[in-house]
C-alpha cells in the first residue's frame, strides 16, 4: 500500500452522515487524504466497558459510576439507543464505501493505541479530527486527544459543533458570558426564529469519501478489551454490566406501554420526523406536547438530537418544507403550505431552549454539575462549591449537615423508594417507574418530578439529575443538568424557589382521567377517586382492604403527603386552592398561543405547593364540577355553599387536541423508508 495521507475522525455526538461537517468536507473539499478512518470511542469514564474485557482480565479503568450517587452513568435503556445509533452509522457508512470501528478505552489512550499499531507497519496518522463539545468533561477529552497529537507530530483539528437551531456564531453574543440569565431576554434578542437557522448539508455521495483503509491497517482493539463483531455482541456486552441499576427494581406492568418506543440511529430518526410531520405531528404541537401518555403528543426527537443523529437545523427545514408547501410528500398534512403555525412554531421554540441550555454550558461551565448551581458565585476550582445559603439533605453521612433532618440513612431509604418508584405519590411514581423501564418520560413529568425531589423532600438535587443522566434515553449534559438547576432553583429560572410544582394538582390537571399513574402503577389502579389514585393513603380503609393496599408502603408511609381537598369542606384559612382554567400556557385543551417563558410549559404553578384548603373539585373526563365554599359568618359557623356545575361537552373541545383522538389515530409511526434528504 503506498504511503497515502491518514485521517482519522473520532466520531462523538455526531452519530450521522448527513449535515455532518466533516463528512461534508471530506466529500467536497480539496483535503488531500487518501484514507479515512472514522472511529466511535466508549470512553470509559462515562459509558462501563467492563463487558468489552476479555477473559479474566481487569479493567484498568474505574468503573463508570456517578459522583453523588454512584450510579451506572449510562444506564441499558440509553446504552441500547447508543449501539442502535452507531451501529446505524457504521451502516451507512458501509452504503457510502466507507466503515466505522468502534474502541474501548479513553480517547487519549485510543489514538495513542493507534498511532502505535501503524508504526510497526512504518505508516501514521497525518490528522485527527473531531467535533469540539464545550461540556467539562468533553474539553477534557479533547485536550488530551490535543496532546497526544502534539506529542507525536499529528495535525490535530476541533470542528465547530454545528448541532444548534441557531448556529452559536450567528447568535450575536460576543462572548459566552453575555448570555442573559433570563431565556425570554435571549429569546427576544433572536426573533423572529424561522430565519435563523443555517442550511443544512446534504449527504456525502457514494464513494466522495477518502477510502476506508483496508482490514490490513484496522488498528486492533487495545487489550485487556476486545472489540465487538457483530451488533449483538456489541449491545449484549454495553448493556450486560449495566443491567441492574435498582436492588428492587419496579414490575413492569404487563398493560404499560412505552411512549418511547423508537429504535436509535439516524434512518430511524427521519422515520420519526417524516412522520411527525406527515400526520400532524408537527402541525398540532402546541396543543399535545403536555401530554403524558402516548407516542406523538410530543416529537420524541431529544433522543436523536442528543447523538447527533438528527441536528436541529434539519428538523426546521422539514418543518419549512411543510410551512412553505414544498415537499410534494406532505400535500395531505396539516399544515400544508400554510406558513407557520401554532405547532411548528413551538417546536422551534423548544429547539430554542435548547441552544439556549448549550449556551449556558459554554457560560458557566463546571458550575453546571455544583450544588449551589448557576446561582453560586463563582470559584477558580471546578471542585469548590460557591457561597449559596440553601441547605440540602443527603444520604452520604460524609457531607450532610451536622443535625440533618432526617438523618443520612433516612434519606438513603427515601432516596431508594423516589428511585424505585414507590414515593406514594402517583404522579412521580408513574414517572420514575416509566423512566425504569423506557428510558423516557414527558416533559410535564420530568418536571414534576425534580421539583417534587428538590423542593418537597429537599434532597442534593445532584442525585435526581444523576438519575436521569443514567436512565434517560435522550440524555444531553446541558439539557440535563440546566433543567435540574432550572427546577431546583439554583439555575436560571427567575422565579428560582417560589416556583413549586403540585404534583397533585399537576395530576389532576394533566393526567385528568389517572390514565397515565394507573398505568405504571397498578396497585392503585382500581381504585375509583383520582385522589386516592394519585396518593394512595388517602383511600378509605375499605377500599384499601378491597384492593390489597392495607400493608402498602404507599399507603403505611408515603415520603410526602400533600393535603389536597375534593369535593370537600376546606380545613384552614388558607388561601383557597383555585382552579385557574383558561389560556395558561400547558392548559392541556389549547393554552395560549404565545409560549411562555420557560420551554418545558412550565405554566405557573401555585406558590404555595400545598393548598391544605380550597375550593373543592371534580374531574371528570366530559364535565368539570366547581364547587366554591365560602364562609362568612365564621361566629355562626354557618356556610354557606354555592355549587356551580359547569358542563363541559367534549364536542365543544376540538378534536385535535384530545390525546385520546391522537392516539387512536395513530397507534404506531408508519415505517417510511425515506431517507436525509440528498
Ligand atoms: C429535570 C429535567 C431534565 C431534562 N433532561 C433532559 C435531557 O437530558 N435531555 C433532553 O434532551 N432534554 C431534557 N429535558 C428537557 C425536555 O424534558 C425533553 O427535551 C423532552 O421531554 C424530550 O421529549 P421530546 O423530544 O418529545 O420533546 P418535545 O416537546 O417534542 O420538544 C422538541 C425538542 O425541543 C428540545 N426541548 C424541549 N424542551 C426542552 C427543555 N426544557 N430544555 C432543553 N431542550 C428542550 C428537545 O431537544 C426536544 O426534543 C429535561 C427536562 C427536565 C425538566
Amino acid at each position: 500500500m503506498s504511503r497515502g495521507k491518514l485521517l482519522v475522525y473520532l466520531v462523538r455526538r455526531d452519530l450521522r452522515v448527513a449535515d455532518n461537517p466533516i463528512l461534508h468536507h471530506l466529500a467536497t473539499a480539496d483535503h488531500g487524504f487518501s484514507h479515512l478512518l472514522p472511529v466511535f470511542v466508549l470512553p470509559p469514564h462515562q459509558i462501563e466497558v467492563s463487558g468489552f474485557l476479555a477473559e479474566n482480565e481487569e479493567s484498568p479503568y474505574p468503573p463508570a459510576l456517578s459522583k453523588v450517587g454512584k450510579f451506572w452513568r449510562c444506564g441499558p435503556n440509553r446504552a441500547k439507543f447508543l449501539a442502535e445509533s452507531i451501529w446505524d452509522m457504521k451502516k451507512s457508512l458501509e452504503t457510502l464505501e466507507s466503515g466505522l470501528v468502534v474502541r474501548v478505552g479513553s480517547f487519549d489512550d485510543v489514538v495513542t493505541s493507534i498511532i502505535d499499531s501503524l508504526k510497526d507497519s512504518s505508516r501514521s496518522i497525518d490528522a485527527v479530527w473531531m467535533t469540539e463539545e464545550k461540556s467539562f468533561e468533553e474539553e477534557e477529552d479533547q485536550k488530551a486527544v490535543s496532546n497526544v497529537c502534539t506529542l507525536n507530530r499529528i495535525d490535530f483539528k476541533l470542528w465547530a459543533d454545528e448541532k444548534y437551531f441557531i448556529d452559536d456564531h450567528d447568535t450575536g453574543l460576543k462572548h459566552p458570558q453575555d448570555l442573559p440569565d433570563i431565556f425570554t431576554t435571549y429569546r427576544k434578542t433572536q426573533e423572529p426564529l424561522l430565519k435563523r437557522p443555517r442550511p443544512s448539508l446534504p449527504c456525502p455521495k457514494a464513494t466522495s469519501l477518502p477510502a476506508f483503509p483496508p482490514l490490513t491497517w484496522a488498528p486492533p482493539q487495545k487489550s485487556p478489551f476486545v472489540a465487538p463483531n457483530t451488533y449483538d455482541d456489541f449491545e449484549y456486552r454495553l448493556l450486560q454490566p449495566v443491567e441492574n441499576m435498582l436492588a428492587k427494581p419496579p414490575v413492569y406492568p404487563h398493560d404499560a406501554r412505552s411512549s418511547h418506543p423508537f429504535l436509535g440511529g439516524e434512518s430511524n430518526g427521519w422515520s420519526r420526523l417524516f412522520h411527525l410531520v406527515k400526520n400532524g405531528g408537527m402541525a398540532q404541537y402546541q396543543d399535545t406536547r403536555n401530554g403524558l401518555i402516548g407516542l406523538d403528543f410530543s416529537t420524541k426527537l431529544s433522543g436523536y438530537l442528543a447523538l447527533g443523529c438528527v441536528t436541529a437545523r434539519q428538523i426546521h427545514a422539514e418543518l419549512v418544507k411543510l410551512e412553505n408547501g414544498l415537499e410534494p410528500a406532505y400535500g395531505k398534512s396539516l399544515g400544508f403550505g400554510m406558513g407557520e403555525n401554532e405547532g411548528t412554531k413551538a417546536v422551534r421554540f423548544e429547539l430554542l431552549w435548547r441552544d439556549y441550555m448549550r449556551l449556558c454550558t459554554m457560560k458557566f461551565g463546571y458550575r453546571l454539575f455544583r450544588l449551589s448551581g448557576f446561582k453560586g458565585e463563582q470559584k477558580e476550582s471546578a471542585n469548590a462549591e460557591g457561597k449559596y445559603d440553601k441547605k440540602w439533605k443527603s444520604a452520604d453521612d460524609k457531607v450532610a449537615a451536622e443535625g440533618q433532618d432526617p438523618p443520612p440513612e433516612q434519606i438513603k431509604n427515601i432516596l431508594d423508594r423516589f428511585l424505585e418508584g414507590n414515593t406514594g405519590m402517583g404522579l412521580i411514581d408513574a414517572s420514575q417507574r416509566e423512566l425504569y423501564h423506557t428510558g423516557y418520560t414527558s416533559n410535564r413529568a420530568r418536571q414534576n418530578v425534580a421539583s417534587f425531589f428538590s423542593k418537597h423532600l429537599g434532597i442534593d438535587w445532584r442525585y435526581g439529575a444523576e438519575w436521569y443522566e443514567a436512565m434517560l434515553i435522550d440524555y444531553d449534559v446541558s439539557s440535563n443538568w440546566a433543567n435540574w438547576q432550572y427546577v431546583s432553583g439554583v439555575g436560571n429560572d427567575p422565579r428560582g424557589d417560589a416556583r413549586i410544582f403540585n404534583p397533585v394538582k399537576q395530576a389532576f390537571d394533566y393526567d385528568n382521567n389517572g390514565e397515565f399513574v394507573r398505568a405504571w402503577v397498578p396497585e392503585v389502579k382500581h381504585l375509583e377517586k383520582l385522589e386516592n389514585v394519585f396518593q394512595a393513603w388517602t383511600a378509605d380503609e375499605e377500599d384499601l382492604v378491597k384492593f390489597g393496599l392495607t400493608d402498602d408502603l404507599m399507603v403505611t408511609d408515603p415520603v410526602h403527603k400533600i393535603e389536597f381537598m375534593v369535593d370537600r369542606k376546606p380545613r384552614g384559612p388558607r388561601r383557597p386552592y383555585r382552579w385557574k382554567r383558561g389560556p395558561g400556557r400547558g392548559s392541556r385543551r389549547g393554552g395560549s398561543s404565545a409560549p411562555a417563558d420557560h420551554g418545558d410549559g412550565a405554566e405557573e404553578d401555585h406558590s404555595s405547593p400545598i393548598p391544605t384548603d380550597g375550593e373543592g373539585q371534580y374531574y371528570s373526563n366530559d364535565s368539570i364540577l366547581f364547587t366554591l365554599t365560602l364562609n362568612f359568618i365564621p361566629n355562626l359557623n354557618l356556610t354557606l355553599t354555592f355549587t356551580l356545575t359547569l358542563i363541559l361537552m367534549l364536542s365543544l373541545i376540538p378534536p385535535s387536541s384530545s390525546q385520546d383522538t391522537l392516539h387512536l389515530r395513530t397507534p404506531h409511526p408508519p415505517t417510511l423508508q425515506l431517507r436525509p434528504p440528498a
